[in-house]
């Protein structure tokens, strides 16, 4: 089903292609949209991958409009992708009025009690169904593939890289979620997705996966001190305490006065696309 992707857009820029695609998923029994950068230089050979995974309420636009990742990732050859955040359609359960849960709140995990098993499979989506397509449809040199992300997609970067560690060459995060199996944030996210058995939570948690023996090498992290979101969902100290016990390296950046927005967010996305280059190259 999946074969077919569609384009929805394409437009020069920095000398590579901004393109918009979609494409019938299986994984979430709906249809996808995603977004891809590719650079000038897969023009000569196929490039690294980075994979941007955004956060709650956001699609595959909120990091193309404004994260201002083009000219940078142009200059180092990097090919980045932008999926959606949860499967979309009249027919996906949602909760309307609720934006921590449903439609732009997938978590990127796999749901597993029904209504929502069969649509919120993020997880799979995002290192599987989407990584597969990606292989096919683009210049893309696979063995060289990095993750980052935004608030609730940093926490999916984190997790991500933590349970495929020889796949990822490096995980950055801008002010990630980091335990959001005790944040009353997303607690009620987590007990809908995946059942009131709370030990099911912890392979989508960090700290919990770095607890429980996950590792990855090393993590790079900006976090705005004026981020309204700090000290109730994100907490990044408890990701600094989990590493630090691990022996995993942070590089936990406090960034002053800046929030939890796009601003944020684009004014150090260079410093992250240049993070993930060095580990690619
Ligand atoms: C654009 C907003 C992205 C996002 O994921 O927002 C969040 C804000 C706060 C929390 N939290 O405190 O847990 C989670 C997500």
């Amino acid at each position: 089903m999946s074969d077919q992707m569609k384009t929805i857009s394409v437009a020069k820029s920095h000398g590579g292609v901004q393109g918009v695609y979609s494409h019938a998923s299986d994984s979430c029994s709906c249809d996808m949209i995603f977004a891809v950068f590719v650079p000038p230089q897969a023009r000569e050979k196929p490039c690294p991958v980075v994979w941007y995974l955004s956060g709650l309420t956001c699609t595959h636009a909120n990091a193309m409009d404004k994260g201002e990742y083009r000219r940078m990732a142009a200059e180092l050859g990097l090919i980045v992708v932008c999926p959606d955040t949860s499967p979309r359609g009249a027919d996906i359960p949602d909760e309307k009025d609720n934006w921590q849960f449903g439609c732009g709140a997938g978590f990127y995990l796999d749901a597993t009690p029904e209504p929502y098993a069969k649509n919120y499979r993020m997880y799979s989506y995002v290192t599987e169904e989407l990584p597969a397509l990606v292989a096919r449809e683009f210049p893309a040199d696979m063995a060289r593939q990095a993750v980052f992300g935004h608030s609730m997609g940093g926490h999916g970067a984190l997790t991500i890289a933590l349970k495929n560690p020889g796949r990822f060459k490096s995980c950055s995060a801008f002010a990630p979620i980091v335990q959001p199996s005790t944040a009353g944030w997303s607690r009620p996210a987590f007990e809908k997705y995946l059942g009131a058995d709370e030990t099911s939570w912890r392979g989508y948690d960090a700290t919990s996966l770095i607890e429980d023996g996950h590792r990855f090498p090393e993590f790079f992290v900006d976090q705005g001190t004026s981020d309204g979101f700090l000290n109730d969902g994100l907490r990044p100290w408890l990701l600094e305490a989990a590493c630090a016990k691990a022996g995993i390296a942070l590089t936990l950046r406090m960034q002053d006065g800046y929030d939890h927005s796009y601003f944020f967010i684009s004014t150090f996305m260079e410093d992250h696309l240049r993070w993930h280059a060095q580990r690619l190259s």
